[in-house]
């Protein structure tokens, strides 16, 4: 089988979800795709009433197919400190046409106040590799894994938009979505993660820098998050742009012009737009914009983000041997 579903920018491309449907008869949620991790999780009718605002819930109880998976629990901490947890079915699942008749489906019992407070999404779909999902007392298996049988390739592709309505592919690729050829890279999934290896950046109309950036491709990370010495070599650029404690990142004032980001992928490059490398203003002060690029320190990994992945139509591979899929589009 083959398939798409729409991606859906949510709130000036902070996060993309598609639609999945789950259960008997089907209840379709807005998940948000994340190949930077591997829990498929929903808001559910088991999540605390208070931590609910405005997500559509999963209710197990109406769905005929919903098959409780005793004494199963689920738990994951993200990096940005957010959470969820919760117990565990199994049901039908489609996304984009692809079913997959016995699927994990992780509910939430409990989660954390950036969850709550982000209505547009109904859960996450974790598109990353088996070994880092959480389930217990044993791994549950990714959508992708478990549709691998019935997917004519075994890939998926994301070509993510700025600030509008993207797709995501299931089982082949749509050479109308992009441009010349795509330029494979290696990936190490050692960690759970789309690891690659970028061979180095520009900033603006600058010289490329030759070097290895060793990073994550992850859909369900909003920005581009790089060594510091790139991003100060970056907002070098900047006029009054400042690492300001305040907004816990790169400001600058937005009247300031921003220059463009390349980065190396294989023999080729790709440059993401000045525009993408704004996120826009932050909260509390129209005048004060915050960047799209944002310092790795404290991740434990570079992570190639939406702001990085929108300027991109990617090939996600898994095969025994997984790749990454880069074309300009
Ligand atoms: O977890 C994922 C992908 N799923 C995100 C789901 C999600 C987490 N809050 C969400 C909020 C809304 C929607 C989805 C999510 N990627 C990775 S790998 C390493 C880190 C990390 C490790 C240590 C420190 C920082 C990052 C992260 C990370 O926390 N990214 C999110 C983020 C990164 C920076 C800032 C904010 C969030």
């Amino acid at each position: 089988d083959e398939g798409s579903a729409t991606a859906t920018s949510q709130s000036n491309d902070v996060e993309y979800t598609i639609p999945v449907s789950i259960g008997t008869p089907a209840q379709v949620l807005q998940l948000d795709l994340d190949t930077g991790s591997s829990d498929l999780w929903v808001f559910s009718t088991e999540t605390e009433s208070d931590q609910v605002n405005g997500q559509t819930l999963f209710d197990p109880s109406q769905s005929s197919s919903a098959s409780y998976m005793d004494g199963y629990t689920w738990s994951i901490s993200y990096g940005d400190g957010s959470t969820s947890n919760g117990d565990i079915y199994t049901d039908v699942v489609t996304i984009g046409g692809i079913t997959v008749s016995s699927q994990a489906v992780e509910q939430a019992q409990s989660v954390s106040a950036t969850f709550t407070r982000d209505s547009a999404s109904d859960g996450l779909l974790g598109m990353a590799f088996d070994s880092i999902n959480t389930a217990q007392p044993s791994q549950v298996e990714t959508f992708f894994d478990n549709a691998q049988s019935s997917l004519d390739s075994f890939l998926f592709t994301a070509d993510l938009k700025h600030n509008t309505d993207g797709s995501y592919g299931f089982g082949y690729i749509d050479s109308s979505l992009y441009t010349g050829d795509i330029t494979y890279v290696d990936v190490d999934n050692s960690q759970g993660f789309w690891g690659w290896t970028s061979g180095g950046y520009a900033v603006g109309s600058d010289d490329y820098v030759t070097t290895d950036i060793v990073g994550i491709a992850d859909t369900g990370t909003t920005l581009l998050l790089l060594d510091d010495s790139i991003v100060e070599a970056y907002y070098n650029e900047i006029d009054g742009s400042s690492n300001s404690d305040t907004y816990s990142g790169y400001v600058f004032p937005c009247s300031s012009s921003v220059p463009s980001f390349t980065f190396g992928v294989g023999s080729t490059t790709f440059t993401i737009p000045s525009d993408y490398m704004n996120t826009g203003a932050v909260y509390d002060d129209d005048s004060t914009c915050f960047g799209g690029l944002q310092s790795s320190s404290g991740t434990g990994t570079n992570i190639f983000g939406d702001v990085a992945l929108k300027s991109a139509f990617v090939v996600f591979s898994g095969a025994d041997s997984p790749t990454l899929g880069w074309a300009t589009k």
